[in-house]
């Protein structure tokens, strides 16, 4: 089953009235991918590339009547996805081996969920759920099994993501569900779709245990802790959670002791808005309490970021968060999030054309951050990361050599220093082409576009001129990696 976060609604249908509309989901034209309708209002259209599995479009057959209810308040992405597996399980159109697979799939219930807030957390999704399920089909009765679905979900469900690694919502794959987690995991789970991919990541012996990561293994002990215990309703006891807070995911830059002082305030207004946090927790001394509440701080705002619509709004309130991590003295820049947080940045900044300063960003994740967050060279973060920044160097440089395109002046600058961006293109590129079959398989999106883009810059280039690029007599590369320290933040 697959779910989204954000409902949609017949909005997107009434909202261009003229034009034929593509897909709700992706917001592609649905040209050439072909596009359904949804079996409920008739109208919004999903595709069967990103939004596929019918399943997605039957689930929103009950969105989309419950949505036209104005005085409903927007879902609960909980309540939402026990509303979509009701319905998925009710209909008729997906297959019995589905049903069953779903259906064999084990529950969280009262007695696993340990703390009384998730219990009520459960509690009222299961309510809500049910309600606003017997509103839509009165006499189904999938009604009655909702409380095992929401235990399923709540068991069960993997965060569903873009191939880029964006997420988007859940996702309830039989197969994949049966891995258990460790924050030290040797296979990862990857939406290729209209696939889902498990990988290794090491080599794994015959009736060697496969576990994957539920979570972002790069944060620190206490908040992946605390993430699986709410989430998941387990104590990690992994190999890495077994060797505690002290690992590299949990370590300081310097003493917390010298926290900035000018940070000593903002730890007091942060203390003094959230109440405390465990995922926030470092230790008990008053460095570590004002810290964590700096952290907690910081985590929080990142995270109202992300779905944050106004990229020029995004930039400020990301650098800014940046800029705290920097000025505290203590944040290595591989301590999360201020690592997600840049990678974001990059992201927003490419959207708004800001070239220059994106390449800076992503050459320092390339070279100082993620070797050491995802060390082997084909990790899927890791690859996706670097196809981020062959395309961003593709672009500088065809900006540059196209008289109608308007040049980024961080760009520009490079070109006048005659930086040769031909030389870092091909040495990622080639690099690139062997990982991503390791890390995303040879029949992956992903590796085809890899591979399309290395082909077409190899012909456009010549083999004559690449072999010359590859000695790289003016050391070009060495002034690559120098970009990585270009930018104080
Ligand atoms: C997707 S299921 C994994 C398959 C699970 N073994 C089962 O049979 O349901 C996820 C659930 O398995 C349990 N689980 C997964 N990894 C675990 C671990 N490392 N330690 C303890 N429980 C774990 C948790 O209850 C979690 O909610």
């Amino acid at each position: 089953m697959w779910t989204q976060k954000a409902a949609r609604g017949c909005a997107t249908h009434s909202a261009s009235p003229n034009k034929e509309p593509g897909c709700a989901g992706c917001q592609s034209d649905g040209a050439g991918i072909g596009v359904k309708a949804c079996t409920g209002c008739k109208k919004v259209k999903y595709c069967s590339r990103v939004c596929q599995k019918q399943a997605w479009t039957r689930g929103h057959k009950n969105e989309c009547t419950l949505l036209k209810d104005p005085s409903l308040p927007p879902l609960p992405s909980s309540v939402r996805a026990a509303l979509q597996l009701a319905s998925l399980m009710s209909s008729t159109s997906a297959s019995e081996e589905d049903k069953a697979g779903i259906l064999r799939l084990e529950a969280h219930d009262r007695s696993t969920i340990e703390q009384y807030s998730d219990i009520e957390q459960y509690e009222v999704t299961v309510a809500s759920a049910r309600d606003l399920f017997g509103r839509v089909s009165p006499d189904d009765p999938e009604a009655f099994k909702i409380r095992d679905y929401v235990g399923k979900i709540l068991r069960n469900s993997l965060t569903l993501t873009t191939p880029t690694l964006d997420p988007m919502g859940i996702a309830l794959d039989p197969i994949a569900c049966s891995a258990n987690h460790s924050c030290n995991p040797n296979a990862s789970v990857l939406f290729d779709c209209p696939r889902i991919l498990m990988r290794s990541l090491v080599p794994i012996k015959k009736d060697e245990e496969v576990f994957i990561s539920y979570i972002d293994n790069t944060d620190p002990y206490y908040r992946r802790q605390a993430q699986l215990k709410t989430r998941y309703c387990f104590k990690c006891e992994c190999s890495k959670c077994r060797l505690g807070p002290n690992q590299r995911e949990d370590k300081w830059a310097q003493s917390p002791e010298t926290l900035n002082t000018k940070l000593l305030n903002l730890a007091a207004l942060a203390a003094a808005r959230f109440p405390t946090d465990p995922a926030d927790y470092i230790g008990d001394s008053k460095a570590e309490k004002d810290l964590s509440a700096v952290q907690g701080n910081i985590y929080r705002n990142y995270e109202g970021l992300r779905n944050l619509k106004d990229n020029a709004q995004a930039i400020k309130e990301l650098e800014n968060v940046m800029r705290i991590c920097k000025d505290s003295g203590v944040w290595p820049i591989t301590r999360q999030p201020y690592a997600n947080v840049r990678v974001d940045l990059s992201a927003r900044m490419l959207d708004e054309g800001r070239l220059g300063l994106a390449l800076f960003q992503m050459a320092k994740t390339y070279f100082l951050i993620d070797p050491i967050l995802y060390p082997q060279d084909f990790h899927p973060v890791r690859v996706l990361h670097t196809w981020g920044l062959a395309k961003t160097l593709v672009a500088a440089y065809s900006s540059g050599n196209d008289p109608s395109q308007e040049v980024d002046p961080g760009v520009e600058e490079l070109f006048q220093r005659e930086f040769d961006f031909v030389v870092p293109i091909w040495r990622i590129l080639k690099k690139l082409s062997v990982d991503v079959v390791k890390s995303h398989g040879s029949g992956s999106n992903l590796t085809f576009m890899v591979h399309s883009l290395t082909q077409q810059v190899r012909e456009g280039v010549g083999m004559e001129n690449l072999r010359e690029i590859e000695r790289d007599p003016l050391h070009m590369w060495r002034e690559f990696e120098r970009w990585a320290h270009y930018l104080q933040y």
